[in-house]
């Protein structure tokens, strides 16, 4: 079985709370309150410029200069996101947060960066696959059940649209390759890996929709 089908099947029932989350089911009604979403786009805004170092440190851990390019280039994709959020719903919905990341995200962006740094290059590939895939298939689905007019219509295209279709390919074709050449101990990792990032996108999602704080 390809790597990509055996854990999205692994972690499917992960994908489903996603998709039945109260955020997402709000995004698509276009229901979800404005301060809430405010609240996601900034931990949001947090979460991709860790993500795109995390990115960037994984390409340097492969062996060749191509798949190299290719990390180099969604950590490029991922800040340029990161900064369109500031000229989009920063700038529009005036956001001036500044309580720094919340907990879900602390947890999520920490590992991201630890596993980039401390796993095998498989390994840290495998826990950035979740982030391509999980949004993607979030993205197409709201985007085919959406309630319009939708205040949200610019966030469901983007994770709908083509050009992040095209980097979601060459990850997926990428982790394949990779779950393809692992040992049998290697890929075991690699699955846990996909499972624990996919359990902190719904962490993170559920942290925005509570507005989530620190207890102390
Ligand atoms: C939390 C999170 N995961 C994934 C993406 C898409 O890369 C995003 N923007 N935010
Ligand atoms: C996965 C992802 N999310 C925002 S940017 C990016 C990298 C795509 O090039």
């Amino acid at each position: 079985m390809k790597f990509t089908e055996q854990v999205w099947n692994a972690a499917l029932p992960v994908y489903e709370k996603i998709l039945a989350h109260p955020f997402n089911q709000e995004l698509k009604t276009g229901a979800l309150p404005v301060e809430t979403f405010k609240f996601y786009i900034y931990q949001d805004s947090l979460y991709l410029a860790d993500f795109a170092r995390a990115l960037a440190v994984a390409g340097t851990r492969s062996s060749t200069s191509g798949e190299l390019l290719e990390f180099l280039q969604f950590a490029q994709n991922a800040i340029l996101v990161e900064r369109a959020l500031h000229e989009s719903y920063f700038a529009e919905y005036k956001i001036e947060l500044t309580s720094g990341k919340a907990p879900g995200c602390f947890a999520y962006t920490n590992y991201l960066l630890a596993s980039s740094a401390y796993e095998s290059y498989e390994v840290a590939v495998a826990a950035l696959l979740p982030c391509f895939w999980i949004y993607k298939r979030v993205g197409d689905a709201i985007y085919a059940n959406q309630t319009t007019p939708n205040p949200y219509q610019n966030w469901i295209d983007a994770y709908a649209g083509e050009e992040f279709a095209v980097a979601v390919t060459r990850m997926l074709a990428r982790c394949d390759r990779l779950g393809e050449q692992a040992s049998e101990s290697v890929r075991n990792r690699m699955v846990e890996a996909y499972l624990t990032s996919s359990r902190l996108e719904y962490v993170f999602w559920d942290s925005a929709y509570r507005r989530e704080t620190w207890p102390v």
